[in-house]
């Protein structure tokens, strides 16, 4: 691939005529794949500080056209992660691939080309304060010596695209933070980016500003075919709008794959953490604190069962408790929809005898649930 052109197909922005409406953009694909190939990245001591390994041989494929999140506690890595998809951090070892493209291997022009086909979003907006809302979303296609009759054009469909055209003439000052992340969201777009990097987008935001921005992201996503790769501390985010999850820890991806499948049967103790803090799967405390490893001298038995598809609404506990005739205590639970498709997640406890628990776990994977036994009370 030549390296001045990054994007071969992608249009020129100065130099196309931009769709009537966004709808157009749904025919043509925009997004592109990435692909982190045993990328790790060392930050040198200094003074008395020691070297940090922020990513650590990190192996990762994002879907073009997808919404991939990237989840991880505080220091885990993910904005190391993310600014190597920009070229803002440079891998010490391995690559990050665009198209193929070699992100790390390109300088000077090359790399401002490849800039103008990523867009990004921040938690904390990053808007100019002396620019109003147009001229905060005119920003990037004047540094691109876009024409301005073309700019203003441009500028106004993405200011109806993210709902602010009564907004049009306003300053920051003047918005509310959900309207800022729109400004925000619609500057990164301003350039036709084939990938949109969100750094924490939600979260200065309120529960339900939240929520419409997700949407938002959402609707641009399936509009344009952007590819989204976010990163988040909060499953929710995930929960809400991604298609694939990778969670990263200590620098490492721990675990990857498809979100329903994830919350599903998340593997490592850091993913169930996080599949748990949104899907109902966590033990009430009262409960957490005398369940216990050992069944000896227990009464109850405590299990999760995971219901997945189209068991997720079937009456399986009336079903369980009839047919075995044991009594099942729901202790907490929810269904919910997850990558649009329903998903229940039950904490229950039965009576502690190995025969009774065998034959529920037998009974339910019948009926295509997991169950799985978390402990014991007394
Ligand atoms: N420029 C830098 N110099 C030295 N160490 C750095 C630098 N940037 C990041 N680190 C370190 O690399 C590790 C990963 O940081 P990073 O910011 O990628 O984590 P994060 O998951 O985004 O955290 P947070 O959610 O708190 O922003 C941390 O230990 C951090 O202190």
């Amino acid at each position: 691939m030549n390296a001045l052109t990054p994007f071969p197909d992608a249009v020129p922005l100065a130099a196309a005529s931009p769709p009537p409406d966004h709808r157009e953009d749904a025919s043509r694909p925009h997004g592109a794949a990435i692909a982190f190939s045993g990328v790790t990245k060392r930050f040198a001591a200094t003074g008395a500080a020691a070297e940090v390994v922020a990513l650590d041989d990190v192996t990762l494929d994002v879907a073009p056209g997808s919404i991939t999140g990237i989840i991880g506690r505080s220091g885990a890595g993910k904005s190391t992660l993310l600014r190597t998809i920009n070229g803002l951090d440079r891998p010490t070892a391995g690559t990050v691939r665009i198209d193929g493209l070699d992100v790390g291997a390109l300088d000077g022009g090359d790399l401002r080309a490849l800039r103008r086909e990523i867009g990004m979003i921040f938690q904390h907006f990053a808007l100019l304060s002396s620019r109003t809302v147009f001229d905060n979303i005119a920003l990037p296609l004047e540094l691109a010596g876009t024409p301005r009759d073309e700019i203003t054009r441009r500028v106004d469909e993405l200011i109806e695209l993210v709902g602010l055209t009564d907004k049009r003439g306003r300053y920051p000052a003047e918005l509310s933070g959900g309207q800022k992340q729109r400004v925000g969201i619609a500057r990164a777009l301003a350039t036709r980016p084939r990938v949109l990097l969100s750094d924490e987008a939600t979260s200065a935001l309120d529960p339900e500003t939240t929520h419409s921005i997700l949407a938002l992201l959402k609707r641009i996503n399936a509009l344009t075919g952007v590819t989204i790769v976010l990163i988040t501390h909060e499953m929710q985010v995930i929960k809400a709008i991604c298609d694939r999850v990778a969670v990263i820890e200590a620098g490492r991806i721990i675990e990857a794959g498809d979100v329903y499948e994830v919350f599903a049967r998340p593997q490592a103790e850091t993913t169930r953490n996080f599949v748990a803090s949104v899907t109902g799967a966590a033990l009430p405390e009262a409960i957490a604190a005398r369940l216990r490893p050992d069944p000896e001298g227990a009464s109850q038995t405590v299990l999760r069962i995971v219901f997945t598809g189209e068991n997720a609404t079937a009456p399986v506990i009336s079903r369980l408790s009839r047919s075995l005739d044991v009594d099942v205590t729901v202790l907490a639970g929810q269904v919910d929809a997850i990558a649009g498709k329903p998903f229940g997640n039950l904490i229950v406890a039965i009576p502690a005898r190995p025969d009774v628990v065998d034959a529920v776990v037998a009974l339910a994977g019948a009926h295509g649930l997991q169950a799985e036994v978390l402990g014991h009370v007394a």
